[in-house]
């Protein structure tokens, strides 16, 4: 048996080369986008009006000294800056949905068991931001997960917060009862697209896992409980290496075809880009509508931000993060938490999109995390908004 206090490292990670990353980013993918016709932004601003081609071309001209046709030919006119713009503006939604996943996913991987009465007060603090999805915890079991054996005294101390919805991981059918037992009122269920990870984290098989998801789903539709499917390894193993966009599609299919309302698909390690995250998205949409799709990106090669800029952009409309950036991957020695909720707030908010989020009140959450574990935020926006306002 494996457990979180076993970790493999990311030194484990040679198989992972950045080429058989990048192999993902071939052309062979091009179809997919193409086919689902969701680059109407995307594809379009890379294949025709792309002022990066039109400055590659510069370049060319440049170097075989053809100044005239640089001016005349690569220069961009005005409307056509315009409607470039437009293109890549009219692509981001008008609201974002943020699922705060730092109670749960933040606070598993610590080592030193923090009071129950901490986790809640971050709780209430995170709700009173605004954010209305917060993962609370998990009913797992106490020898792999030790930090979340008070699951049920956590359910206890948040019963009485009426306007937010509270998921909790479930890993079988008896997390489920305990769980419903414990007043939860919405449940999550994770499997993973690499089989090596499915063992460390499930001690079971893909299959194997999915079938007790079946029970579960099952259970929780009889009992009018909604369900948060989460894939793990979306793009990359720290055992496997890169994972294939069509396995991540596969898992991801099943546990919506179980009846998910929203499949989360992570980046358990955060070795994602754009160039890993785009073509596995694109596999995924082709069997999971794109409006019940969420980005859950770690942030350990600090590609979070992009790969949630590149979501947006092919539609997905919800992501995963985690206050002050907290948490890690158990089985990935030095992979870091979920991107932080603060710094995707200070993106989405320059970007002009919604959240219902107050940001100075999730730093505020965030600081008080902090202190509690003694060490600085994992959130750069935290971090310079504390210096700009004098507090550190
Ligand atoms: C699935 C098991 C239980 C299999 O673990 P196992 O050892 O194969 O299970 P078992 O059936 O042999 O049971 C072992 C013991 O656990 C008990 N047990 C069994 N089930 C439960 C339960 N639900 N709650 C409490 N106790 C439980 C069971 O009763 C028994 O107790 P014992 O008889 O030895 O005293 C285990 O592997 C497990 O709990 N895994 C959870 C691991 C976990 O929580 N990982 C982190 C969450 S996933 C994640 O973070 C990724 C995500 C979602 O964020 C997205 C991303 O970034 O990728």
């Amino acid at each position: 048996m494996s457990s979180l206090e076993e970790p493999l490292g990311l030194e484990s990670l040679p198989k992972l080369s950045i080429n058989r990353l990048h192999s993902f980013n071939s052309s062979s993918y091009r179809p997919v986008l193409n086919r689902m016709e969701m680059g109407s932004c995307f594809l379009e601003s890379n294949e025709e009006s792309s002022p990066r081609r039109n400055q590659g071309d510069t370049y060319n001209n440049s170097r075989n000294g053809n100044t005239k046709s640089l001016n005349s030919t690569t220069a961009f006119k005005e409307d056509e800056f315009r409607n470039l713009s437009y293109k890549l503006i009219s692509c981001w939604p008008k609201f974002v949905k943020v699922v705060e996943v730092g109670a749960r996913d933040g606070l598993q991987n610590e080592k030193a068991i923090i009071p129950t009465s901490v986790k809640i007060e971050l709780i209430k603090k995170l709700v009173y931001s605004g954010l209305f999805f917060v993962e609370a915890t998990s009913f797992v079991s106490p020898k792999w997960v030790p930090q979340l054996a008070d699951a049920k005294d956590v359910m206890e101390g948040i019963k009485h917060i009426k306007d937010a919805r509270f998921p909790v991981l479930t890993p079988n059918i008896r997390g489920f009862k305990d769980a419903i037992a414990a007043g939860a009122r919405e449940i999550g269920i994770f499997a993973s697209a690499s089989e090596s990870f499915s063992k460390l984290n499930l001690n079971c098989t893909i299959e194997d896992s999915l079938s007790r998801y079946r029970e579960v789903a099952l259970a929780a539709k009889k009992n009018g409980i909604p369900i948060r499917g989460y894939v793990s390894c979306v793009v990359g193993c720290p055992v496997e290496g890169a994972i294939s966009p069509s396995k991540v599609a596969y898992v991801a299919k099943e546990l919506y075809d179980m009846g998910c309302y929203e499949i989360s698909l992570g980046d358990t390690i955060g070795v994602g880009t754009p160039g890993t995250i785009v073509p596995m998205l694109a596999e995924v949409m082709s069997v999971v509508p794109r409006e019940k799709i969420a980005g859950h990106f770690h942030d350990t090669y600090g590609q979070a931000l992009s790969n949630i800029l590149a979501s947006l952009q092919m539609g997905i409309t919800a992501v995963d993060s985690s206050v002050a950036g907290l948490g890690g991957c158990p089985y990935a020695k030095g992979a870091t938490g979920n991107v932080a909720t603060e710094d995707v707030l200070y993106m989405l908010n320059g970007l002009g999109i919604k959240t219902n989020v107050d940001i100075d009140k999730v730093m505020e959450a965030g600081d008080y995390i902090c202190k509690q574990l003694g060490r600085p935020s994992g959130s750069k926006t935290a971090v310079a908004l504390a210096k700009v306002n004098g507090k550190l």
